[in-house]
């Protein structure tokens, strides 16, 4: 009788404003298929901080305000706290995935093992690592500039598998390295909630052959649930090798079997196997090449910070993260990045548990909740000008930084908040530091010497990263070369 009572008192509520029968739903394989958060955004202006509509049957919830996600995802997150079934999920083999896992005891020893790991007492343990790949990054931009994108992907992804599986990947050929790249093409495209709903609502679509136009994706879903069977294998047998021969250095597999062999069960055991997070390689890498991009277009911004490297640290050394707390420009220059494009513009769906109401509203059980951290990002009242780049936003009038008010708006809410964001953050930290103390990063010119012009543009998906740009890399050095760079990390060091 309880739970008809409750119904009733739900549905007596209206629906939050918004839509109806989304026009976007005409052109499915895309809502503004590029970058649905600028129209969501805009829907905003018109309804508010809490907008309903409707895709292909499915509840929509899209929440636009950083107020209205707290109270929701943190102050109730036990209604908040599930991720929606997405039907593409299983095609491409990401069973497995931690962010897309639905709520529950896999769920909860999956945060826990990662937990232990990345939390922010333990990721300390990762800086000599990141300190170490950092350099190996410098190296491979002093000897080959115009590859920057991929000397950045080798660097995301080699601490990634050094910090869960002290897995050391040699040169950027790399069969995992290829792997990760290859998977995280097709699943940030098959897993965004649009295609994912889509699919569902129509899983005769699938019968469809992979030639039929559209259907791309059928056929690299396939490619990508052989390349995940590969990813999660190789690496696991290579951690417990280590271990067995008792040479492993801290990493997530290596605290995981310790614990499961301290309190666990065997099923503990069992889930572990699959502990891998391929996906978030492209989250840090993303938001490493939007710092180029950035420092390309805004040349002040990089004169600052390099004129503030050079006075705490010297012209003769590298920062290392212990230069962090005098460096507060760098900082800026960080939060700046993750909050002038957050490079998960719609964070990670959630799924409503039970019937719930806010603000007089009504928000139905099941339905997808979409958080538009680009929308928050964007918020002139509290970012004025959101749209340019400004590190200053961040930091007092003195020069010292501003309590960080980006973890959300980069990193998402509640009990689901990105579980690796220390790590990420010591590890971006880390790069750009070192590349402003050693290199500019300049416009690239033609072959007339003239500056070609860049305009900032983005991939669309899940996660969203800069697409290709021109840029010339510079040592600030003159006469830099293999050596000079050696001493500089060198005398970092001693
Ligand atoms: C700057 C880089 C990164 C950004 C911007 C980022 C952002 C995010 C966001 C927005 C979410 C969804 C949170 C939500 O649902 O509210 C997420 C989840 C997650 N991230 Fe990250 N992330 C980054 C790096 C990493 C790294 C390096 C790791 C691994 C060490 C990682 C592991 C995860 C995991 C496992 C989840 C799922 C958490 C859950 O569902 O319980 N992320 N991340």
């Amino acid at each position: 009788r309880r739970h008809v009572k409750s119904a009733i008192h739900h549905s007596s509520y209206p629906l939050p404003p918004g839509p109806r029968g989304l026009p976007f739903i005409g052109k499915v394989i895309g809502v503004n298929t590029h970058a649905p958060w600028l129209m969501y955004a805009e829907r905003a202006k018109q309804y508010g901080d809490l907008v309903y509509t409707r895709i292909l049957g499915r509840d929509i919830i899209i929440i636009n305000s950083e107020a209205v996600a707290k109270d929701l995802l943190e102050n109730r997150s036990r209604n908040y706290s599930d991720r929606p079934f997405l039907a593409t999920k299983s095609l491409c083999g990401r069973d497995f995935s931690t962010i897309f896992m639905e709520y529950g005891d896999r769920w909860r020893l999956h945060r826990r093992f990662f937990h232990q790991t990345f939390r922010s007492e333990a990721v300390h343990r990762f800086v000599p690592l990141q300190h170490r790949k950092a350099c190996q990054l410098l190296r491979g931009l002093l000897d080959s500039p115009h590859r920057f994108s991929e000397h950045i992907f080798e660097y995301t992804t080699s601490i990634i598998l050094n910090g869960m599986y002290d897995l050391d990947t040699k040169t950027q050929t790399d069969e995992l390295v290829d792997i990760v790249a290859k998977t995280l093409k097709i699943i940030l495209f098959a897993l965004r909630p649009d295609i994912s709903i889509l699919v569902g609502a129509f899983p005769a679509l699938l019968k469809l052959p992979s030639w039929f136009p559209g259907m791309f994706f059928k056929r690299d879903m396939a490619i990508a649930k052989e390349l995940s069977k590969r990813y999660i294998e190789k690496p696991f047998q290579y951690s417990l090798q280590k271990l067995s021969a008792g040479s492993s250095a801290p990493c997530m597999v290596f605290d995981a079997l310790r614990n499961v062999e301290e309190k666990g069960t065997s099923s503990d055991a069992r889930w572990m196997k699959d502990l891998s997070e391929a996906a978030a390689t492209g989250l840090s890498n993303s938001v490493i090449s939007l710092f180029l991009l950035m420092m390309v277009v805004n040349p002040k911004a990089q004169k600052t910070a390099q004129a503030q490297i050079d006075s705490v640290v010297g012209g003769n050394k590298i920062p290392m993260i212990k230069d962090r707390s005098s460096l507060p420009y760098i900082d800026a220059i960080l939060r700046e990045t993750l909050r002038y494009s957050p490079v998960v513009p719609l964070s990670i769906p959630r799924t409503v548990v039970d019937d719930d109401t806010y603000a007089g509203f009504r928000i139905p059980k099941g339905a997808v909740v979409t958080t538009n951290l680009w929308s928050m990002a964007h918020n002139e009242s509290k970012y004025p000008k959101p749209h340019e780049f400004v590190p200053e936003r961040f930091l007092n009038d003195d020069g010292t930084l501003k309590p960080d008010d980006t973890e959300n708006i980069a990193y998402g809410f509640g009990r689901r908040i990105c579980v690796g964001r220390h790590f990420a953050d010591t590890s971006v930290w880390s790069v750009i530091a070192k590349i402003l103390a050693v290199f500019t990063i300049e416009h690239a010119k033609d072959e007339n010497g003239v500056e070609i012009p860049v305009e900032p543009k983005f991939s669309s998906g899940i996660t969203i990263h800069p697409l290709p740009f021109p840029c010339s890399i510079v040592p600030r050095i003159q006469g830099m070369n293999v050596e000079k760079l050696e001493q500089l990390i060198e005398a970092s060091t001693a």
